[in-house]
């Protein structure tokens, strides 16, 4: 049984962005776990349906952790759901150069999620559960999430306690930011937030909100609006359309 994984590095990948296998893209609506994440971890993970005819390549990937980007599409009732856009004005001819393309009700987060069996608590079928790095203020079980992973952490373990999953889970929410927050990993053509609590590419080159990033401990929140990964997947989805439903699917 394992403790928390040593030294293990704090970022993955080439700066210029993922490479082969990755990325992968899986999609489907929220359904539930076993009401574990919130409750035993506190780190509250979105589950999503493991269907092979879905998504081909789940059956031969290795079960462990991975990261990327997940794209929700939250019911207008939803306190985190973004406001509609604006109706266009009269008076403009053609949209301001840097607008950037509609993305459909959809918001991307950065994500780090587990496929697998989760050892440590020995369950006997596969699941593909993602923590969204953001704060929500409600559930969003029946939202339709799209994810794009661009990469593999590390095998998934059994511990000898709680807390030693709990701090290599929280080590893989870094590892995750950390490798999200560059250009060449971060989506093109839609703005994303990534909190971080270190200098990335040897300084913080986005626009930081709130406090200077690395200092006394504290977060701070990396916009990237230079991304340079493909994720038309994300932000377009060629099936977009019909009615957003609300919590539970209903
Ligand atoms: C980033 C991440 C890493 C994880 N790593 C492990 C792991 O190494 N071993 C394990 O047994 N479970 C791992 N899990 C799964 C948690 O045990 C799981 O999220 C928890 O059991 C909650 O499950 P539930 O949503 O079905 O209630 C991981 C989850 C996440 C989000
Ligand atoms: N940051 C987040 N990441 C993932 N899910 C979240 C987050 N914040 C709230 N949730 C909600 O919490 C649910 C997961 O809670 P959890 O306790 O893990 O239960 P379950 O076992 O049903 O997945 C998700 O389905 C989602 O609706």
């Amino acid at each position: 049984m394992a403790s928390p994984t040593p030294n293990r590095p704090s970022i993955i990948g080439d700066p210029s962005g993922p490479s082969d296998p990755y990325p992968l893209h899986m999609s489907g609506r929220v359904i539930s776990g076993f009401g574990r994440g919130s409750k035993e971890l506190g780190i509250p993970t979105a589950n999503l349906p493991v269907d092979d005819t879905q998504t081909p390549w789940i059956s031969s990937t290795p079960s462990g952790v991975y990261f990327g980007w997940a794209s929700i599409r939250l019911p207008p009732s939803h306190p985190d759901s973004p406001p509609p856009p604006p109706p266009p004005s009269q008076n403009e001819a053609t949209p301001t150069p840097t607008a950037l393309p509609p993305t459909n009700g959809f918001t991307v987060y950065p994500m780090v999620m587990s496929i697998g069996y989760n050892p440590f608590y020995k369950n006997t079928v596969r699941s593909a559960e993602v923590h969204v790095l953001h704060k929500f203020h409600a559930d969003f079980y029946g939202a339709e999430m799209r994810l794009l992973i661009a990469g593999y952490v590390r095998k998934e373990l059994d511990y000898s306690g709680l807390e030693a999953l709990i701090a290599d889970i929280n080590f893989d929410c870094v590892v995750a930011r950390r490798s999200l927050a560059r250009d060449g990993w971060a989506p093109r053509g839609v703005e994303v937030a990534v909190e971080i609590d270190g200098e990335v590419d040897g300084e913080v080159d986005g626009e930081v909100d709130g406090v200077a990033a690395g200092e006394g401990g504290e977060k701070a929140v990396k916009v990237l609006r230079d991304g340079k990964l493909e994720a038309d997947w994300l932000i377009r989805p060629s099936e977009l359309g019909g009615e957003v439903e609300d919590a539970e699917g209903k």
